[in-house]
């Protein structure tokens, strides 16, 4: 008997302007997934899932339905057809929920990419880090339908991703500024992937796009010549953020209040309902996350929030 614990943490896609292509991981909260190898297989397949805490039941037990579990599955299928390693025996899987659900915090892609650096753990390592992203994403898949990759390949790879192409998928990792903090807030309401999708519009305009495209290329100049001022401002999102932002009660007040606290600029976190915002300093983070949490508290619904501060992780999911 064998047993490996994998952590992941919480991600957060779009960075404002950058949707479905560009995410980055901050270093807490992650879900932690814990495998135990037995020798004999105690089931048709070869992972069972024997505990699921920390998701109030509102998680499927099906190995099929979970990501953590699917994407052991197809882990299990590639070594066996590209690497000739033939796992006979059989894999108990328990994850700690530590993310919320729909949250905009990457929940389902934390929980894949911590039962696939466990699974290669076990298994002696056979896949690169780049291998085993492309099953986190089509972990997505199951979780909301879209096999998007902006929590997926961060929470696998750390720092910030971007995604030059699906098909074939290409990402490019690209290192955080050394004083770049982000401040996450998550207001105590559920907002499902796949429902923030479909408020999206199918078509944008040329002058849209034309804004969109823009604010991407100079937010990774941004990045890459730690330029924090540029970085803010391109912060700027013309296709999801209007749309979204109807969906998450308060979201203007809460950006404003961000952006007042000195934040360099604030936007939804991948689908939302959390917001994120970036500062240059650890203090600064901190300010900014006080200010928001107040704002919550002070709209009609007033909500409750977690804030979190974190600097951006360069290490993705691990072994711990
Ligand atoms: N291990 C898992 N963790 C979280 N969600 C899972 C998991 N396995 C399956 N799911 C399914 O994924 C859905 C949650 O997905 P959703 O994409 O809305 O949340 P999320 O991962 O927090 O999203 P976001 O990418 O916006 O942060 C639920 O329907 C849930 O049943
Ligand atoms: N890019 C995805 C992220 C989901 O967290 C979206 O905006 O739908």
């Amino acid at each position: 008997m064998k047993t490996v614990t994998g952590f992941a943490s919480a991600t957060i896609g779009n960075v404002a302007c950058g949707f479905d292509v560009l995410g980055f991981a901050i270093t807490e909260p992650g879900d932690e997934v814990i495998l135990t190898q037995r020798e004999k297989r105690t089931d048709l397949l070869p992972v069972s899932i024997t505990s699921i805490t920390g998701d109030g039941g509102a998680l499927p037990r099906d190995p099929k339905k979970n990501t953590s579990s699917f994407v052991v599955l197809k882990f299990l299928e590639y070594i066996r057809t590209n690497k000739g390693i033939d796992f006979e025996g059989h894999i108990e899987l328990q994850l700690k929920k530590n993310l919320p659900l729909s949250s905009g915090m990457g929940s389902s892609a934390a929980s894949a990419a911590a039962a696939l650096v466990a699974a290669n753990e076990l298994m002696g390592n056979p896949c690169s880090k780049m291998e085993l992203v492309h099953f986190a994403i089509e972990g997505e898949r199951v979780a909301c339908g879209s096999a998007h990759a902006d929590n997926a390949a961060p929470a696998m790879l750390g720092n910030f991703v971007l995604i030059r192409s699906y098909n074939p998928i290409d990402l490019i990792t690209i290192p955080p500024p050394d004083n770049l903090f982000c401040t996450l807030a998550h207001p105590h309401i559920e907002l499902r992937t796949a429902y923030a999708r479909s408020v999206l519009p199918r078509t944008i305009s040329l002058k849209t796009a034309t804004e969109q495209w823009g604010n991407v290329g100079a937010l990774i100049s941004g990045l890459l010549t730690s330029d924090y001022e540029l970085i803010g401002r391109s912060l700027v999102d013309a296709i999801a953020e209007p749309k979204r932002a109807p969906l998450i009660p308060g979201f203007y007040s809460v950006k404003n209040a961000a952006l007042e606290a000195g934040a360099l600029g604030c936007s939804i976190a991948g689908s939302g309902p959390s917001i994120f915002a970036f500062s240059s300093s650890y203090e600064a983070a901190c300010e900014v996350g006080e200010a928001m949490k107040q704002a919550f508290s002070n709209i009609r619904e007033k909500l409750q929030s977690d804030i979190w501060v974190s600097p951006v992780c360069k290490e993705g999911a691990k072994i711990i």
